[in-house]
């Protein structure tokens, strides 16, 4: 039975605990998942393309974004700005599509305020040294900003408790399952059923 209406799975954490690669492989166990694409002021990394990994705005355009209500959330993050563009993630959900947000975390608690239904997961690191390692590994940031990007975590970490599913990406393979378990049961919870099936039996 086609759903009503999608499920908005919110995946957050760290910076480097994994969430690009987590999302990537989940993208390729599960097709029906949409992922929205989000919207950054800062500079892309070698590989990126405007649109498939980001949408690279000015910060004047992102500041008119903000202003005219087509952000679904946003967050100010190590001197750029991040956002969730708002149109795409409620089209998918209203045509009844499961759609994912890869964001940090003041963004994320934006979206619980508004979005209470959605499914928030944070995603930890097995240890804050291999966050760094693999904030390294990546090879993606200067020195400093990884310093910076490791004092955010730890403040992210602390807001854990917000969150309704903690997952350890200690392999990659094994956070996807308990993702991919994570989304399966909450289709099945009653409340976000019983709506559609008591219409179904008064037909
Ligand atoms: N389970 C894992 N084990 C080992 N390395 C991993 C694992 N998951 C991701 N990585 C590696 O960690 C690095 C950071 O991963 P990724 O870019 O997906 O993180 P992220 O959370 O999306 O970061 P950001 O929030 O900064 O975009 C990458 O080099 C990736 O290959
Ligand atoms: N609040 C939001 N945070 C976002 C969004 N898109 C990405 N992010 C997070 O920003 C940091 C830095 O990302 P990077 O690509 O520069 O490494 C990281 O935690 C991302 O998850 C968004 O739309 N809103």
């Amino acid at each position: 039975m086609k759903r009503e209406k999608g499920l908005l799975i919110v995946l957050s954490g760290p910076s480097g605990v994994g969430k690009g690669t987590v999302c990537g492989a989940l993208r390729e166990h599960d097709t029906d998942i949409k992922y929205s694409v989000s919207a950054t002021t800062r500079s892309p990394r070698a590989g990126e393309v405007d649109g498939v990994n980001y949408f690279f705005k000015t910060k004047e355009e992102f500041e008119r974004m903000i202003r005219e209500g087509e952000m679904l959330e946003h967050a100010h993050y190590v001197s750029n700005y991040y956002g969730t563009p708002r149109a795409y993630v409620e089209e998918m959900i209203d045509m009844g599509y499961d759609v994912i947000l890869e964001i940090e975390v003041q963004g994320a608690l934006q979206v619980k305020e508004t979005f209470p239904e959605g499914v928030f997961i944070f995603l930890m690191p097995p240890s804050l040294n291999e966050l760094r390692s693999r904030i390294e590994g990546r090879g993606t940031e200067t020195e400093d900003l990884i310093n910076s990007r490791m004092t955010v975590a730890k403040e992210e970490i602390d807001l854990m408790d917000k969150y309704d599913y903690v997952v350890e990406n200690d392999e990659v393979e094994l956070a996807v399952e308990r993702i991919k378990s994570i989304v399966t049961a909450e289709n099945c919870r009653k409340d976000r059923l019983i709506h559609q099936y008591k219409q179904l039996a008064e037909e």
